[in-house]
């Protein structure tokens, strides 16, 4: 479903940015990631567990829960956050927190994603939460992902950046090899995740993200998701196949909501 322009002036006046008519606006990638997280906390009522995701663009949404429920227009709103981050986020905001030992079914999960591709699957964890993340967002019932449209592509990996997997540290170069030759016919090359001091980046779950970059697209997802979680090492990975229920994409020309069918 698109929308158009007066979807996205009611997300434009929640940015307090000029009116659609005057003069054409310029939005910049974050307004873009603003403008989809706000229309994805329209589907959020009091009452519900809600999966906080992590990132830019679930930082948006968590911002604008957080505002609601200061303001008494939501209320009795418990968040599972998918990261640490994400938690120290909530906790700041004052959104009451929760697990899903506690709350093993979730109604609605709002995060953003790296790559989208026609068919709603995902590429997340460029962030590195891809493991909290996978868990939370598979115990709800309905997963709004919030994109700008630099994140659509034909198929996963179309954006040249990486695939990240969650490995365990233990022999990490072991895994890593593996995985690369696991996709040695796309020209894989698998490289171990910095933390930009030149330190191995760590995640919330104490493992190491090794990130796949593809010469050719993937090809059957569910087979190669299948073949890397069965490489003893690998935790998780960042093919989200077949888990968002709707994504909401925020452009120049305005708002699409793509439902899963
Ligand atoms: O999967 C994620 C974190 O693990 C993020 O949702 C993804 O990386 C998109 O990030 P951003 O909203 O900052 O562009």
């Amino acid at each position: 479903m698109a929308v158009a322009w007066s979807e996205k002036a009611s997300s434009m006046e929640a940015l307090s940015l000029s009116p659609p008519m005057s003069p054409p606006v310029i939005l910049t990638q974050d307004e873009l990631k603003k403008i989809a997280a706000y229309k994805a906390v329209e589907f959020v009522e009091s009452g519900m567990v809600l999966c906080l995701g992590t990132g830019s663009t679930a930082k948006h949404a968590v911002d604008r829960i957080g505002e609601l429920l200061r303001q008494g227009k939501l209320n009795n709103i418990i968040g599972i956050p998918t990261s640490k981050q994400t938690q120290e986020h909530a906790i700041s905001l004052g959104i009451p927190l929760s697990d899903l030992d506690s709350h093993p079914t979730v109604d609605l999960a709002i995060d953003g994603a790296d790559e989208v591709d026609p068919h709603l699957n995902l590429v997340k964890g460029r962030g590195g939460s891809l493991l909290r993340e996978k868990m939370v967002e598979g115990a709800c019932k309905k997963f709004v992902c919030i994109v700008d449209e630099s994140k659509l592509v034909k198929h996963l990996g179309g954006s040249g950046l990486a695939l990240p997997v969650e490995v365990v540290p233990f022999c990490w170069k072991f895994t890593a090899d593996k995985l690369q030759n696991l996709f040695k016919d796309w020209g894989c090359i698998a490289r171990l995740r910095n933390d930009g001091k030149g330190e191995a980046f760590v995640t919330d779950n104490g493992n190491y993200i090794v990130e796949l970059y593809m010469e050719k697209e993937i090809g059957d997802l569910q087979v190669a998701s299948d073949a890397v979680l069965r490489i003893a090492g690998v935790v998780e990975h960042g093919m989200f196949l077949d888990m968002a229920t709707t994504v909401i994409v925020a452009g120049e020309l305005g708002i699409t909501i793509k439902n899963k069918h």
